[in-house]
Formats: C-alpha cells, structure tokens, sequence
C-alpha cells in the first residue's frame, strides 16, 4: 500500500505547491509525487525564452515573461485536468499575478497598460467558474537567510546576480498574499519542520498533514 491509499488521499487530487524562489518547492514535488504515485507539473526554468533576459533588463521584459507564464500554465493546468488530475504542481498560477506581475507593475518595470491588459487575461482565463481549482495548495516558508543561501548554493546564475533586495521585497510580498488567499485549502509548511534530504520519514508526515485538510474538504473533491 503506498502512502496515499494509506491515509486515504483521492487518486485524482490535484496539489499546488507555493512558496517564494528556492523555498524548496521543486524539491518537494518531486518527493511528494512520488509518494503518492501521483504525475507532476514542473515549472520549466531551462527552456523559457524570456527569462535571463528578465533578470537583465525587467522594465524590458517583464510583460513577455508573464504573458509566457500565463501561457504556460494555464496548458499545464488544462493538462492535469484532461488527465482526470492526479498531480503534484510547482508553483501555483496564483502566484503569477499574485506575487510576480504585482510586485513588477508597482516597482514600475511594467506599464499600467501592460498590468491592465495582462490582468483582464488572468481574471478571463482563470477566475472563471469554468477553470477548476486546485483540490489543496501548499505553503512553504521559512527564515528568509535560509531561502537566500538556497539561491546561492542552487546557483542559477541569473538569479545569484540579483541584489538580494529583490528577494526580500518578494519574501514580505509572499507573507501577505497568503494571508489573503483563499481559492483553495491551504497547508503551511515550515521548511524548518522537515528535511527531505536527511530524514526520509518526512514525506509521511507531510502526507499525514495533507491527508487531515483534504480530509476536512472531501466533499469538495471530484469524484
Ligand atoms: N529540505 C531541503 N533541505 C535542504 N536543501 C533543500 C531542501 N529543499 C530544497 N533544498 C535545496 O534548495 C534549493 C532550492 O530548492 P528548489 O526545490 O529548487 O526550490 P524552488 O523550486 O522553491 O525554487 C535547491 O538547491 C535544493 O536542493
Ligand atoms: N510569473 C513570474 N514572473 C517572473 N519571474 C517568475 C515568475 N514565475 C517564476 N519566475 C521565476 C523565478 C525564478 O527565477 C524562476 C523559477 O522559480 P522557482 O521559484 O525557482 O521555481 O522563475
């Protein structure tokens, strides 16, 4: 029996996993889907055309990205669906507007035109009573040191070049969005909390805790 007929985890949930740059949501939906057998949805960091040049220049290059994003997930989005779910998520589409498209818009990398039409997208593609939401989100957080030296020791070098101000405004962006987030259930996690690395029996007690908030929303869950 694996861990999610174990604690009674339906075989078509679909688990988004949220938390700022290098928190460790790659890492954990990766462990996680494999725990429970279940497909994942990664955020593609290699190919994205827009990206490093993102880093360079944001004021140039802020609309593409999130155009590109919004883009990408939303095909990923309708890819988990078309398989009747059964997935683990990194990095919610949420976040994009949320956290990314926000935070550059005020910053003024991006143009309140740009924000106005990228923002009539997400609201007419995503919140729609037509577009499905995630069965539950996973919030990770953490010491905002920690998460930094994560970005240093993974070593993208675009985002070691960035001043680590830029982490800091997101970090404190991150902290009230999730306060005000509600289009789903939400498990926090604090990565302090467990070691994926070091302790293997880590991934049973975060299904446990996933098992005891889906378990509250059951009735919400496809069929
Ligand atoms: N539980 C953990 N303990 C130690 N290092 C971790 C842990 N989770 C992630 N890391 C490391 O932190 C870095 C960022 O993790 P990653 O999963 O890529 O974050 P994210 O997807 O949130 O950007 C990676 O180098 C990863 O190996
Ligand atoms: N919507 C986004 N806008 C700008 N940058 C973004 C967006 N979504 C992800 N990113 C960046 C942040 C990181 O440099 C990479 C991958 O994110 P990670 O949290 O490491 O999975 O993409």
């Amino acid at each position: 029996m694996n861990l999610r007929e174990k604690y009674g985890i339906p075989s078509q949930a679909i688990i988004t996993i949220a938390g700022t740059v290098g928190v460790g949501k790659s890492t954990l939906t990766e462990k996680l889907a494999k725990a429970l057998n279940f497909r994942t949805s990664f955020e593609k960091v290699d190919t994205n055309p827009y990206l490093s040049k993102f880093y360079e220049d944001f004021k140039k290059w802020s609309f593409h990205l999130q155009i590109y994003f919004l883009a990408e997930r939303f095909k990923e989005q309708k890819r988990m669906f078309e398989y009747g779910g059964g997935f683990v998520q990194d990095r919610s589409i949420y976040e994009d507007t949320g956290i990314f498209a926000k935070m550059h818009y005020e910053k003024g990398n991006m143009s309140a035109v740009d924000y106005q039409t990228y923002t009539q997208l997400f609201e007419a593609m995503v919140m729609t009573p037509f577009f499905p939401h995630p069965d539950l989100l996973i919030y990770l957080e953490g010491p905002f040191e920690k998460i930094v030296e994560r970005i240093r020791l993974r070593g993208r070098p675009m985002e070691k070049n960035t001043p680590v101000e830029y982490w800091r405004e997101m970090y404190d962006r991150y902290k009230e969005w999730i306060d005000g987030f509600n289009a789903c259930p939400v498990l926090r996690l604090n990565i302090l909390e467990y070691d994926l690395f070091e302790n293997e029996a880590s991934i049973e007690e975060i299904v446990k805790k996933i098992a005891y908030v889906l378990n509250g929303t059951k009735n919400s869950l496809r069929k």
